[in-house]
C-alpha cells in the first residue's frame, strides 16, 4: 500500500462560466479512509470527483493521486470508479461487460468473484439495457471493483437501490475498506454517511465547510434538539422568544426546537410558568447538523 496521500487537492478551482463549481479546494485523503462527500445540490461534489478522476481539468491548482497525475493512477489500475452518468453498453450481457472490465484491468480479479461480490451472478446472462435501476447500479459497482485498486470513488452509489441491496452494498464496501482501500463516496443519504464513513466532508458552493468525523460535524453544528409537549392552549409568542433558539416547530401540542444552549433554553422555558411534559434533550443527527451548517453559511452569503 501507499504511504503519503492517496488524493491531494491543492487550491483547486473549476469554473463553468460565472459558476465557481469548485473554489480553492485543498484536501488530502489518506490510505484506508472511508470518506463521505456531502453537500446540497450544486455544491460541487460531482465536479470534485470528475477532477479527481481526470475527467475534468482544474482552472487553477493541482490534483494529485498517489503523488502523480490522475491519468497515471488510472492507467496503473489504482482507481475504481462508479459514476452517476454514462450509459452501460447496449446489447452485451452483464457477464460479458464485467469480463471486459476484468480483461482491461491491469490487476484484475476473477470474473466469477467480481460478479458474486456485486450480487449480479444470477443476472450474468441478462442484457445490460434490460436491467432495473438498482441492478444497473450493482453492475456499475462490479465494474468499479473489477480489479485490485487502491482507491474506490463512488458518486451517489446507492441511488435506486432497495434497502436490502443497499445494506449488502455497504457491507461489501466495508470489506474493501478493511482491506486497506480508500473509499470516497458522494451521497445525499446522511444516515449512510453517519453509519459508514470515518470522515465526512461537507461541501458548499465548491468550498469545504466542514471536515471531520460524523461526531465532530455534529458538534460543530453546536446545537441540540429539545422537544416537549404542552397541555391546553399554546401561547406561541413566548415560546418563539426563548433564548438561544435556532429553530422552532410547533405541531399540535408538540414543540420541537433547536438551541445552541439547551440548558439555558430549558431554564427559560420553566421560567414561563409552563409545565413541559415528555421533555427530551438530544444532540443533532448528522442530517440536522448538515442542514444547520449549510443554512448558517447560506445566511452569511446573503
Ligand atoms: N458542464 C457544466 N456546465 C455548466 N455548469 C455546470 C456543469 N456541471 C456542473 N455545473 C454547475 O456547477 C455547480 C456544481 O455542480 P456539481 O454537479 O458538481 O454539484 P453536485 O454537488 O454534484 O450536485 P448534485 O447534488 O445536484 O448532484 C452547479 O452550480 C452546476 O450547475
Amino acid at each position: 500500500m501507499t504511504t503519503g496521500s492517496v488524493v491531494a487537492f491543492d487550491q483547486v478551482t473549476k469554473t463553468y462560466g460565472d459558476v465557481r463549481a469548485v473554489d480553492g479546494l485543498t484536501l488530502a485523503l489518506h490510505p484506508g479512509e472511508t470518506v463521505a462527500l456531502l453537500g446540497p445540490n450544486g455544491a460541487g461534489k460531482s465536479t470534485t470527483l470528475d477532477l479527481l478522476l481526470g475527467l475534468k481539468h482544474a482552472d487553477s491548482g493541482t490534483v494529485r493521486l498517489f503523488g502523480g497525475s490522475p491519468r497515471e493512477a488510472i492507467v496503473a489500475g489504482r482507481v475504481g470508479a462508479m459514476l452517476q452518468s454514462g450509459g452501460l453498453m447496449d446489447e452485451v450481457t452483464v457477464g460479458e461487460l464485467v469480463k471486459l472490465a476484468c480483461d482491461l484491468h491491469p490487476k484484475p480479479f476473477r470474473v466469477t468473484d467480481v460478479l458474486a461480490r456485486a450480487g449480479v451472478s444470477q443476472i450474468a446472462d441478462r442484457k445490460v439495457n434490460k436491467l432495473s435501476g438498482g441492478q444497473e447500479q450493482r453492475v456499475r459497482f462490479a465494474l468499479a471493483t473489477a480489479g485490485d485498486t487502491d482507491l474506490i470513488v463512488l458518486d451517489e452509489p446507492t441511488t435506486g437501490m432497495d434497502v436490502t441491496t443497499r445494506h449488502a452494498f455497504w457491507a461489501t464496501m466495508r470489506e474493501q475498506a478493511d482491506q486497506g482501500r480508500t473509499v470516497l463516496f458522494a451521497t445525499h443519504y446522511l444516515e449512510e454517511a453517519d453509519a459508514i464513513a470515518d470522515r465526512v466532508l461537507v461541501l458548499h458552493r465548491g468550498r469545504l465547510l466542514a471536515d471531520g468525523t460524523a461526531a465532530e460535524i455534529k458538534a460543530k453544528a453546536g446545537a441540540r434538539r429539545v422537544s416537549f409537549d404542552l397541555e391546553g392552549p399554546i401561547d406561541e409568542a413566548p415560546l418563539r422568544a426563548l433564548p438561544f433558539l435556532t429553530s422552532v416547530d410547533i405541531s399540535g401540542h408538540t414543540i420541537r426546537i433547536q438551541s445552541t444552549d439547551a440548558d439555558a433554553t430549558v431554564h427559560a422555558l420553566y421560567g414561563l410558568g409552563v409545565f413541559p411534559r415528555n421533555l427530551e434533550v438530544a444532540g443533532l443527527g448528522l442530517e440536522q447538523a448538515f442542514v444547520a451548517i449549510t443554512a448558517a453559511e447560506e445566511s452569511k452569503s446573503k
